[in-house]
């Protein structure tokens, strides 16, 4: 292993805390960081994993093609037992496919999950094993061509027909074509689809039906169906996100998944849920999810690299005619850093929090209880849409922080923002989703109106808040969470005033409800920051026993709260809540606390504990040995694999020459 670049290590040294005890918090444990590391050095040891082709040298098909091979290679050890631990499946597969979607991703991530949570105890029996042992592959196929978001207006339909016991399935138009699901192109034989069910002329709306697309022996498409990929995108390279139409295809009653509702043999319907939206179950867990394993892990690597390349990269004077310094002691490098440093922190928190309560709650739910349903909908959807916002955002900033190489490829930071920022807009556009979590803030704004006591994520709705700040120079976290409760009840009760107001001026709700829908979303977004907020101080109240992490939290804490009041200033100024006062206080606290992050930057993001291998990046390196690297990438770039390119032969020598050596 080379040296590790001094000025790396001179970080390392002066850093104030044990970074492998930050890991383990962030873990969720000493054991799980023991764990992941295990699965982690396996995976990199295994030429398999690391030795396949260049990801950046290869085209789109290669990228493709090589990313089937390592499906295969996953599946084949998935099939021996040995990943039935989902936390090592995840581990292994991030690793393989490092900011890669997986062309079996929503195989593992959708299409197993919805057969778990929406088939009948028989239907579950007979499917599940076969997708866990990958006898089928299986894709999500909900979006079409002309419809993601409104899905009460999918046109995919699906007619029982009584006599033999079968569903049609159609795409009536152009607009109803499947389009995006991801692994649907190439990859899959299964797909479940989400089609409205037609019995006897009335449409039940959305359900899940499982259907084969493709022969399991030679994969040709099954007839009536027509599959393929929709081509090159954004990102997402490795995986054939599809389309798919259907020509009157039948498949056996049974098909549905009949958890939620069941459609017996006459065509009578039953529904067994207790709330219509059952089917939109495994939205719910894949929103959950991205918070921490999409959004967050995406801003915390490129945090990794923009930091670490910011203490080894060196550049103009601080002191003049001194020698050249780390750009990272430049203040405004720091200000583009450490706040998007801080929001990584942050939103891990947030992250581990909504892991722990989807599965509380979906637990519940399984057992009956969905009085938690409209919580855990509104605050996974919120936290989705708030934390990838912050993350594309976050991203970009530790990109043009690195200069001119940020944005080649071999800094990592494109794969990793292309790969992330689709999370803004899948499982649910981030505007859409803000008012769904507006929609349940509304409503217990309402409730509170009413003096009632609102409960869980919305508790501050029905306090009495304070009507001045009392926030001082200690930043104490009480106080900084009075303060975002204030910004965040006032702009909900502003915009639930104002549809109210609408309302009286004799405007339709549907029409109040558009005209405050702007306001609203940007309510929706004080009540997610809050929220962060306090998840972040939850997480310093509960630490035990580690004064210096402790302290270096704490300050982060403070950063990630200073600086959101500066950036919504007025938010929290102009009912006259904060004084100009403390607002220029709070200004000057952003820059101490960066001041006194600083000096443990480096161990902050050497405590997210990401492998080289992940990062994918020669400026973020652990060793720090930047210019080498970058030299040898540029030596290895397919264009300069001939002295003399093709090109020239064919176009440039006739110009220059007025002759051709073709
Ligand atoms: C220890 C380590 C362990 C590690 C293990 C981890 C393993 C995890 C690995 C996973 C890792 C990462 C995952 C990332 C993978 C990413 C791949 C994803 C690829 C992308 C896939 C997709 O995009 S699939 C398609 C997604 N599509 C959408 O999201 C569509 C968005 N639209 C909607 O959801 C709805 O249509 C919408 C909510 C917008 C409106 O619905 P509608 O039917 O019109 O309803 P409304 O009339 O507006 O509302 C009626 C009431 O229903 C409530 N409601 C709406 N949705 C829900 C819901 N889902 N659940 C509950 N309730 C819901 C709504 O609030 C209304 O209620 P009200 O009371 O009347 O107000
Ligand atoms: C990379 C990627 C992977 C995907 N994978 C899958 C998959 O595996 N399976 C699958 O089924 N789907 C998948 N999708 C589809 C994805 O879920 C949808 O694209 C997403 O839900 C957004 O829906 P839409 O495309 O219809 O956006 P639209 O709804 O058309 O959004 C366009 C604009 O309209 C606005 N808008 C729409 N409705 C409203 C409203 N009610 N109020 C206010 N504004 C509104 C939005 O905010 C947005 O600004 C994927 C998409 C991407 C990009």
């Amino acid at each position: 292993m080379a040296a590790v670049n001094p000025d790396l290590q001179s970080e390392r040294d002066g850093a104030t805390f044990d970074t492998n005890k930050l890991t383990f918090l962030l873990d969720g444990g000493e054991g799980m960081t023991e764990r992941r590391r295990e699965v982690e050095a396996e995976a990199l040891a295994d030429p398999e994993v690391t030795g396949g082709p260049h990801y950046h040298f290869m085209s789109r098909p290669e990228q493709y093609s090589d990313a089937v091979r390592k499906a295969v290679h996953y599946m084949k050890q998935a099939k021996t037992g040995k990943f039935d631990n989902p936390a090592d499946a995840h581990w292994y597969r991030n690793t393989l496919w490092p900011n890669e979607m997986a062309p079996i991703g929503l195989h593992t991530t959708m299409f197993l999950p919805t057969l778990e949570n929406n088939s009948s105890p028989e239907q579950k029996e007979k499917w599940a094993p076969l997708a866990k042992d990958f006898k089928i592959i299986g894709t999500y196929s909900q979006t079409e061509m002309g419809h993601g978001t409104n899905l009460k207006a999918l046109e995919t339909t699906a007619t029982y027909e009584p006599e033999l016991e079968q569903f049609i399935l159609h795409s009536p138009t152009l607009s109803s074509i499947k389009w995006w699901p991801g692994g649907l192109g190439k990859t899959s034989n299964f797909a479940v689809v989400m089609a409205s069910m037609i019995i006897k002329g009335k449409n039940y709306g959305m359900h899940p039906f499982i259907v084969q697309l493709r022969s399991l022996e030679d994969h040709t498409v099954i007839t009536g169906i027509e599959v393929g990929d929709i081509g090159p995108k954004f990102g997402f390279n490795t995986i054939d996100n599809g389309y798919l139409k259907f020509d009157h295809v039948r498949i056996p009653r049974e098909n549905l998944l009949m958890k939620n509702a069941v459609v017996e043999p006459d065509g009578t319907y039953v529904r067994i849920a207790k709330n219509e939206k059952a089917a939109y179950s495994t939205m719910i867990f894949v929103r959950a999810m991205i918070v921490l394993e999409v959004a967050t892990r995406g801003l915390a690597q490129a945090c990794t690299i923009a930091v670490r390349y910011s203490c080894v990269r060196r550049q103009s004077e601080l002191v003049p005619g001194g020698p050249e310094p780390k750009v990272l002691d430049f203040q405004t490098q720091q200000y583009k850093l450490l706040p998007v440093l801080a929001s990584c922190y942050a939103y891990w928190f947030s992250g581990l929090f909504i892991r722990m309560t989807y599965f509380q709650i979906n637990y519940e739910i399984q057992q009956g209880n969905i009085d938690l349903l409209p919580e855990l909908h509104a605050v996974s959807s919120g936290l989705k849409a708030f934390t990838s916002y912050g993350s594309m955002a976050g991203i970009e900033q530790c990109r043009l922080a690195c200069g001119g190489h940020g944005f080649s490829q071999a800094s990592g930071l494109p794969k990793i923002y292309t790969t992330m920022t689709a999370g803004c807009t899948y499982e649910g556009e981030n505007s859409v989703l803000y008012l769904q979590m507006a929609r349940y803030l509304m409503k217990s704004f309402l409730q509170a109106e009413k003096g009632e006591t609102t409960t869980n994520s919305v508790a501050y709705l029905s306090k009495k808040n304070l009507d001045k700040c009392v926030l001082g120079a200690t930043l104490s976290p009480d106080t900084i969470i009075a303060a975002y409760e204030h910004r965040a009840a006032r702009l909900v009760r502003k915009a639930g005033l104002r549809v109210n107001a609408l309302e009286a001026a004799g405007k339709p709700y549907h029409e109040a409800w558009n005209l405050t829908s702007v306001q609203f979303t940007k309510a929706a977004e004080a009540h997610c920051h809050y929220f962060v907020v306090l998840k972040f101080a939850d997480t310093l109240e509960e630490m035990e026993d580690e004064a210096e992490i402790h302290n270096v939290l704490l300050q982060l804490f403070q950063l990630y709260a200073c600086y959101g009041i500066t950036n919504y200033a007025a938010d929290f100024t102009e009912d006259g809540f904060m004084s100009q006062e403390q607002l220029d206080m709070v200004r000057l606290r952003v820059l101490d606390l960066m001041a006194d992050i600083r000096p443990n930057a480096v161990a902050l993001v050497d405590s997210f504990d990401y492998p080289d291998h992940i990062l994918g990046s020669v400026l973020g390196r652990y060793d720090g040995n930047v210019y080498e690297n970058l030299y040898k990438w540029a030596k290895d770039s397919p264009l300069n694999k001939t002295e003399v390119h093709d090109s020239y032969y064919k176009y440039l020598q006739p110009m220059i020459t007025g002759k051709s050596n073709l």
